[in-house]
């Protein structure tokens, strides 16, 4: 029986050296489930409420624990997560926090899964769903609101598209991670690491598609298989709503220069992926952009959709982005990714799985992208709260094949 019996939580570390929220579920039969939610630095307008984490647990203690314990069943995921949202009472999670809501509804799907016997990403995406897996986009550059006096740009993607196996897109990577390295030694550039383990030099984005396109062509030529590369702009941190400019280190771009010099970037890198390239609010700017290179790139929308099914249908009326992020703690429950993901496949728009700049070790969304049968998972190249994803994709590759 899946019955919930008990469901603890606590403060537990995050990769930032912040308290998160993390959950224990317990059912009748003796399943067991363990998740922390993962937490943003450049995080949406739009996105559900992460509460001050002490603040969301006394919360969910009083709204949410006394509704699921001896009522709700982890296995039905659907039932859990409809309980957490009707204990919450609000829209965006602000009363139990989304940090809560997403901690318990991860550690049930997995309690769920310990009932049965059954790896998560089985019991998460039914037996048939297929033998792809996704392809991981590795961070090897960044900066915004992730590393100080880093490039513009927050993420340089490596995206080994070729790659035979997830565990050869792995480790190709790390191979760019480290050739990127090695090319700043070479230019005298130092470069510590942002938050999400990418080097944070301090030199601009041109210089930065340089580096990483070598590091690229180099891996590639190494490993045999092709590997391109993607973006993700986190445009919103740069726009400033009074000139409706986007304010880059050494110049400034009105909308129309932005669409073009996106457009440009495109073309030039043959970039396979571009993530928030423009304002979370500006739907007609991404349709137009999504109208000129949507044929050659995946345009994804983070702070634009914030895995939210209503903004991701107002997208899609309007022909903005053609793929969505899905980051669970942006929505609040399992329940609500599936349905954006569901939303965004009935529509042609691709899901693309992601983790959050602040991590744990918590290997969900590993699971959730193979259950999904998203094209790719955003979660870092490396670094121990990375790499506990990236190494349960290689598991779950070598157990399901
Ligand atoms: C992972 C990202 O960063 P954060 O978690 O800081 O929003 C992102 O913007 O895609
Ligand atoms: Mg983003």
């Amino acid at each position: 029986m899946t019955l919930i019996t008990d469901v603890r939580l606590r403060e537990v570390l995050d990769s930032r050296g912040n308290p998160t929220v993390e959950a224990d579920v317990l059912t009748e039969s003796g399943g067991f489930g363990r998740a922390a939610a993962p937490s943003g630095a450049s995080t949406g307008e739009y996105e559900a409420i992460e509460r001050e984490p002490s603040a969301a647990i006394a919360a969910a203690r009083k709204h949410a624990v006394p509704r699921l314990v001896g009522e709700a069943f982890a296995g039905n995921q659907r039932e859990v997560d409809g309980i957490l949202r009707a204990a919450d009472g609000t829209e965006d999670f602000s009363e139990i926090g989304a940090n809560s809501a997403v901690a318990i509804s991860m550690a049930a799907a997995k309690a769920g899964a310990d009932v049965l016997g059954a790896p998560l990403f089985q019991h998460l995406g039914g037996t048939f769903r297929g033998q792809n897996f996704p392809v991981p986009l590795g961070n090897v550059i960044g900066g915004g609101e992730h590393a100080a006096d880093a490039t513009d740009i927050q993420e340089f993607l490596s995206a080994p598209v070729g790659a035979p196996s997830v565990a050869d897109a792995v480790f190709a990577n790390a191979a760019v991670h480290a050739t990127v390295s090695e090319l700043l030694h070479e230019r005298d550039v130092p470069a510590g690491k942002g938050d999400e383990g990418a080097w944070a030099p301090s030199i601009d984005d041109a210089e930065a598609f340089e580096i990483v396109e070598e590091a690229v062509s180099t891996v590639e030529a190494e490993v045999g298989f092709e590997i391109r590369f993607g973006l993700d702009v986190a445009a919103a941190e740069m726009y400033d709503d009074e000139s409706e400019t986007y304010e880059y280190s050494d110049t400034s771009r009105d909308t129309d220069q932005q669409i073009a010099y996106i457009a440009d970037l495109v073309e030039e890198y043959e970039l396979v992926y571009v993530e928030d390239p423009l304002d979370e609010n500006d739907y007609e700017a991404f349709a137009t952009l999504t109208e000129e290179v949507g044929d050659q790139t995946l345009v994804c929308g983070d702070d634009l959709f914030v895995t939210n099914t209503e903004r991701l249908a107002h997208g899609i009326d309007r022909g903005a982005a053609n793929s969505i992020l899905i980051k669970p703690n942006q929505i609040g429950t399992l329940t609500d990714a599936f349905d954006a993901i569901e939303l965004a496949r009935e529509n042609g728009y691709e899901s693309i799985v992601s983790h959050r700049s602040g991590e744990t070790e918590d290997t969900t969304i590993a699971h959730l992208a193979v259950a999904t049968d998203v094209p790719f998972i955003k979660t870092g190249a490396v670094g121990g709260e990375r790499t506990a994803k990236l190494n349960e994709l290689i598991r779950i590759a070598d157990d399901a094949t």
